[in-house]
């Protein structure tokens, strides 16, 4: 195994333009500030006057002074440190930005949002360094254990063939739309089988890995089947074939690559139905005639039974994405509903159910809607009995099923004491973003109002924290309670940005094509392998390399069992080695009193302190306000909900009785665990049940926020538009206005 230091230096990209390319000599956190710090005291040397010199030995004498103190420190720093009694040596370049802002610049040259002001309020607080009260970090946490990592071998699947799509027998016209739109010419080793088998007419299960083009697999078969029909189909036809995928992103990118292939074949309509749009325009839509339509399942099922002009007599295909995924989130109903209608009226039709992992409910799924399948499964045989064997919950793979991930994608775990996680999760999005270039991070996050929460603190502290340097980090978020336009907006955005961090829930952990995604990050660990799998899946795509890191705490390392059961490995990185990535940081200097020193101890103990400052930052920006500590609480108190609901299998793993609530607080900006909030969101104190149940009240009118949830729903409360129809909202609106025209009515009677 490698040792931190070397697997932080893997993980630090090159500066170079290109995501695939790495340094040859990397350098970790520690030696590029070491580097630093070399230089910047040989430019004092050389640019010192007389005066500076003298600043300087004051310096030097002050430290000789604080030796003593430097013992003590060398325990945990319970307090952020003091700034030093006299005035520093040489000023910095930057200002520091415990210092506040307006003392060097004007006030009304600053067009101060709100999140500034707070910004400006908390480091002004902090200089008055009495009011700040963050206790220590590092203080009282479980110890990090020793590392079991079970010897797994893992499967591997080659991506590309040598076999080119011009020589199959397919139309020139698309041949040349794959090479010149889609710039595609070798077939992947899931097309080399895939296309054939559904060419010549086959029902099909598809299992590959993620990012291996199953995509393509069905949609050329089906493009080559529809342009040659006799006579040309025309819209009036109505869907020859129809798509079910789990979200509206997916929806969305699946319907882009069809219009892609269609090019040459204008008279094929393609259509999306998704959650969040407008029901009208869509029945218009319909009814001018729609011929491959990709849907979400609930907004399928709301047009089956409300819209007249759709009419399903003449679908030959149906194709279920992720198929896995769709009987995972309790959309079997649904299914049901589009298959009795289907099966009522249709020809007889092909049907391909695909995933890169596949559960009991879908072997089940495939024995009930396909016709002698073929099953391709790329990493393993070709015959029906690598779908997975019986299990008593039909969700979930067997336990000991293996799954595939892509070979250049390397995984990492690093064991994070729960008060430690945030500034962990900043130091490294520091070092990502600020101090390596053109990385692109994905970080998954178990709850609607954690993303929220996380990314307005993000966007206000750390985006603050570095205002003075070069690059600015962006920061976007996707998650099921947004409105439709700004989900799709961050989805395009994010898509064609080059880097950039996307903080989301698990609707963008399936089928996102998301180009030159460098590192995803698990901040909170997946609920079943499966997810593990597609979660990570978002990078190293199409044999790009990537890169993923999982944040466990010490009573979860268990899972890394659970993982190498299903044949994944993960390597350790250090939480010191991601912290240390603070050094480079003068933004978190603490006292100062270790930077002339280099010993490993001294650099330890100064990591810890710029932590803690870090800390501090987020802890004030926290309680600026009643405001901003409700958004926090709101957050712990989902995050604390989520945790409730691992599947039964992994309850050893993820119990809420073996959260801190303390810790876990911590890790939510707040200074102490919030009063009357329960770890088990069903002990709840009197007047939080009272707050809970007047929230769910609420969430029922509106359709949206948080719910109880059964360990099954934690998903689909987390995709809740795709799973309901996203008309919910407007029904209800139009209710509310029902009953108030009853009611004026009523007044005026
Ligand atoms: N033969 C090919 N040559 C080069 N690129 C390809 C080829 N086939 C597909 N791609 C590209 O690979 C990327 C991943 O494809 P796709 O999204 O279909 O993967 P997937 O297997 O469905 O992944 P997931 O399981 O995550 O949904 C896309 O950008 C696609 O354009």
């Amino acid at each position: 195994m490698l040792s931190g230091d070397d697997q932080l230096c893997l993980n630090i990209s090159s500066g170079l333009p290109s995501s695939r390319s790495y340094r040859k000599k990397p350098q970790n956190s520690q030696q590029r500030w070491v580097k630093k710090k070399k230089q910047q005291a040989e430019k004092r040397k050389s640019s010192s006057t007389p005066s500076e010199e003298k600043g300087h030995t004051l310096k030097q004498r002050r430290l000789q002074q604080t030796d003593t103190a430097e013992k003590e420190a060398e325990e945990e720093t319970a307090t952020p440190p003091s700034p030093p009694p006299s005035p520093p040596p040489p000023p910095p370049a930057k200002a520091s930005p415990l210092k506040p802002v307006e003392k060097t610049t004007p006030r009304k040259t600053i067009k101060k949002t709100k999140e500034k002001e707070k910004m400006e309020k908390s480091h002004t607080k902090e200089s008055g360094r009495s009011s700040i009260k963050t206790s220590s970090l590092f203080k009282h946490n479980p110890d990090i254990p020793e590392l079991q990592r079970p010897a797994v071998s893992q499967v591997k699947e080659k991506i590309f063939t040598t076999e080119l799509f011009s020589d199959l027998d397919l139309h020139p016209h698309l041949v040349a739309t794959l090479s010149k739109v889609l710039n595609v010419d070798k077939l992947t080793s899931v097309q080399k089988q895939t296309i054939p088998a559904l060419l010549s007419g086959r029902d099909a299960v598809v299992r590959s890995q993620t990012g291996s083009g199953k995509t393509l697999s069905y949609a050329v078969p089906l493009v080559q089947n529809l342009q040659a029909v006799e006579p040309k189909v025309s819209r009036s036809d109505g869907p020859l074939a129809v798509i079910i995928v789990p979200t509206r992103e997916l929806a969305l990118q699946t319907f882009q690559t069809l219009q892609k292939l269609l090019k040459p074949f204008t008279w094929i309509v393609p259509g999306v139905l998704m959650g969040g749009e407008k029901r009208k325009s869509e029945k218009a839509r319909l009814r001018k005639g729609i011929n491959i339509l990709v849907s979400t399942p609930g907004r399928l099922v709301d047009h089956i039974k409300n819209t007249l002009s759709i009419a399903f007599s003449a679908v030959r295909w149906l194709i279920l994405d992720e198929a896995d995924r769709i009987l995972d989130l309790g959309f079997e109903k649904d299914l049901s509903v589009i298959l009795n209608s289907l099966n009522k009226t249709g020809p007889s039709r092909q049907n391909v159910l695909l995933s890169a992992t596949m559960t009991q409910g879908v072997t089940r799924l495939a024995d009930v809607c396909l016709n002698d399948p073929v099953s391709i499964h790329v990493s393993g045989s070709s015959n029906p009995d690598s779908v997975p064997a019986a299990t008593s919950d039909p969700g979930s793979a067997a336990p000991s099923e293996s799954f595939t991930v892509p070979e250049a994608l390397r995984q990492f775990v690093v064991v994070v004491p729960s008060k430690i996680r945030l500034v962990c999760l900043a130091a490294f999005i520091r070092d990502k973003c600020q101090f390596s270039q053109n990385n692109k991070v994905i970080i998954f996050i178990s709850s609607c109002e954690a993303v929220e929460f996380l990314h307005s603190l993000f966007t206000s502290v750390l985006a603050a924290d570095s205002a003075q340097q070069k690059s600015k980090t962006t920061f976007l978020r996707l998650h099921g309670n947004m409105k439709q336009e700004e989900r799709s907006e961050v989805f395009q955005q994010f898509s064609v940005s080059q880097s950039g961090v996307l903080l989301c829930t698990d609707v963008a952990a399936r089928g996102l094509d998301l180009p030159q995604v460098t590192w995803i990050v698990q901040y909170t660990p997946p609920t079943t392998a499966a997810e593990y799998v597609h979660r990570v899946g978002r990078t190293a795509r199409i044999g790009e390399k990537g890169n993923s890191l999982l944040f466990l705490t010490p009573a979860e390392t268990a899972f890394i069992t659970e993982l190498a059961n299903h044949n994944i490995s993960l390597s350790e990185m250090k939480l010191l080695s991601i912290l240390s990535s603070l050094m480079l940081d003068d933004a978190y200097k603490g006292r100062g009193k270790y930077h002339s020193k280099t010993s490993t101890k001294a650099l330890e103990q100064e990591t810890r302190e710029r932590a803690t400052v870090l800390q501090t930052h987020f802890e004030n920006f926290v309680h600026t306000d009643a405001q901003s500590v409700q958004s926090a609480k709101k957050a712990l108190q989902s995050f604390l909900r989520a945790y409730t609901t691992y599947p039964a299998h992994l309850k050893h793993i993820f119990h809420i009785r073996s959260l801190h609530l303390g810790h876990a607080a911590k890790s939510f900006g707040l200074r102490d665990a919030p009063q009357g909030l329960s770890a088990a969101s069903g002990r709840a104190s009197r007047g939080d049940r009272k707050e809970q149940n007047k929230n769910q009240n609420q969430n029922r009118k509106t359709g949206g926020g948080e719910k109880r949830f059964c360990p099954r729903q934690r998903e689909v409360s987390l995709i809740c538009s795709e799973f309901s129809s996203g008309l919910d909202n407007e029904d209800a609106k139009k209710k509310r206005k029902k009953k108030m025209k009853v009611e004026e009515f009523d007044q005026m009677s």
